[in-house]
């Protein structure tokens, strides 16, 4: 049984011009596609199978993430279904010169595991082992009950 520390999965991208909009911050669309493939990453880690995205749950964007920064995101597996494997998504952005970070989006999004024939196949279930595994697990079930 994978645990949950398995599937954390951290990634930054360094935020350029061609990834702007018009007022010099991250287009929110590159934020949701890096959003969306360091889950399907974590999720497939997970379930060692192709995994494609379900659902992305409601993002807001708190902050704009300024072209210059990094744009730090974290994903981990916190539960699952019979086929259906939940990501906990956290996006932040990271000063370079100081590595101070402030939130700026987060998502709850839903992947699920396929075979060859795009059918869903059975994923196994995730355990949290650990006290940290356990408290990222209850952080994202409370944050997801809680929308
Ligand atoms: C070989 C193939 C190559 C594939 C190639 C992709 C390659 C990946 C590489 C990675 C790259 C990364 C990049 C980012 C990831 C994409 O971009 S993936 C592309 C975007 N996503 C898609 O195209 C998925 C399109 N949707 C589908 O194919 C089907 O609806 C799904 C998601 C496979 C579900 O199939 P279905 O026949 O509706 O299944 P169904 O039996 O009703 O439900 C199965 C499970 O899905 C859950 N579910 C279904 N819809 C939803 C929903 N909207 N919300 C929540 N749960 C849902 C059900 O609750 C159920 O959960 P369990 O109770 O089993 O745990």
């Amino acid at each position: 049984m994978p645990t949950v520390l398995e599937t954390y999965i951290e990634n930054r991208w360094m935020v350029q011009p061609n990834h702007s909009n018009h007022l010099g911050s991250t287009h929110g669309g590159n934020v949701l596609k890096w959003m969306d493939e360091l889950g399907a990453m974590s999720a497939m880690r997970f379930a060692g199978e192709t995994c494609v995205t379900a659902r992305m749950d409601q993002v807001n964007f708190k902050r704009p993430i300024p072209v210059g920064d990094t744009a730090l995101i974290e994903a981990f597996v916190y539960d699952t279904g019979e086929t259906s494997v939940k990501v906990r998504l956290r996006v932040a952005r990271e000063n370079l010169r100081t590595g101070e970070t402030e939130s700026t989006a987060e998502s709850y999004s839903v992947y699920v595991a396929v075979d060859e024939d795009r059918d869903p196949v059975p994923v196994p279930d995730v355990t949290a082992e650990t006290d940290r595994g356990e408290r990222l697990r209850q952080r994202a079930l409370d944050g997801e009950a809680n929308r």
